[in-house]
């Protein structure tokens, strides 16, 4: 069976280019929600089942094969078994990481991470977050979730201004995903992380699955390297909880387990002599 079909011509064009010249095709993945179906607790999350042996297979046929995650790089790693991967390249921190060969690199954080650490738990205990309210400290980010809560957007309602002034006061930005908002350092987003990795491995096409707000950027590259004349699809990982990734996206996939059903359509056919 081929592989579904975009619904946008320059993502069907992008996909032929993938398939007839795939050593030179870049495929990026977004983490949780896209590899990994979401959950309650972030520090459970683990990837689709068989989606990393898919990984590891189109790794061998694809040109350069990347996760672009909001997750420090190793932990994406660590909870998805991803150096199962060959030659795969872990962008963590939304591009201030970088993943590859068991090696991290890495920038130290901006000192607004230390205010925001010393001070985000009392101003949760002060606003009287709702039970559930989790902090996850990434090291150089900070996350606020309310997935746990009994009504998680309402308590990010109350949350975002509060947590907007924090990040202000500290020169961070505020990244906002599904039940979470994060305070982390500007300057780098998904969209500047992957058009430099398409120049740096001269890459003849490009495809970008993602799922929430955070990948929005990332699909705007693609926009922008196909106004350049490069091929590029991007695919969402559809759920109820970021129509605008769907709305934004070539094509559209039920979560992590319909990902998994394209990339297994994709590996079959580049597989065929
Ligand atoms: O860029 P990503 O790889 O998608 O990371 C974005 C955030 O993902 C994680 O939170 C999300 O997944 C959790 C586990 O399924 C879920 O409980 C939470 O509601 C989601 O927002 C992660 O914990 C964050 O740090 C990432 O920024």
């Amino acid at each position: 069976m081929q592989p579904p079909e975009p619904s946008t011509a320059e993502g069907r064009t992008a996909l032929d280019a993938l398939l007839t010249d795939p050593a030179k095709a870049l495929v990026a993945f977004d983490f949780d929600g896209t590899l990994a179906p979401i959950v309650d607790d972030p520090r459970t999350s683990a990837p689709q089942p068989g989606i990393v042996e898919l990984l590891a297979e189109l790794a061998g046929r694809l040109g350069t094969v990347a996760v672009v995650t909001g997750r420090p790089a190793a932990t994406a790693v660590g909870l998805g078994g991803l150096d199962r991967v060959p030659g795969i390249i872990v962008l963590g921190h939304y591009g201030a990481e970088r993943w590859a060969d068991g090696r991290v690199l890495a920038a130290d954080p901006p000192p607004g991470v230390s205010l925001v650490r010393a001070e985000l738990p009392g101003l949760i205990d002060s606003l009287q977050a709702p039970e559930g309210t989790w902090i996850e400290d990434k090291g150089r980010s900070l996350a606020v979730h309310t997935r746990r809560t009994a009504e998680p957007d309402a308590a990010l309602a109350l949350l975002a201004p509060h947590l907007s002034a924090l990040a202000e006061r500290a020169g961070l930005r505020v990244e906002p995903g599904r039940m979470v908002i994060e305070l982390r350092p500007p300057g780098v987003d998904k969209g500047a992380a992957l058009s430099a990795l398409v120049a740096e491995r001269a890459a003849g096409s490009v495809l970008y699955a993602g799922d929430d707000l955070g990948d929005l950027p990332a699909f705007d590259a693609v926009a922008r390297l196909r106004a350049d004349g490069l091929p590029g699809l991007t695919v969402c990982a559809a759920s109820s909880e970021a129509a605008r990734v769907v709305e934004a996206a070539d094509l559209v996939v039920p979560g992590p387990a319909g990902l998994a059903e394209f990339l297994g359509s994709l590996a079959r056919a580049l597989a065929r002599p």
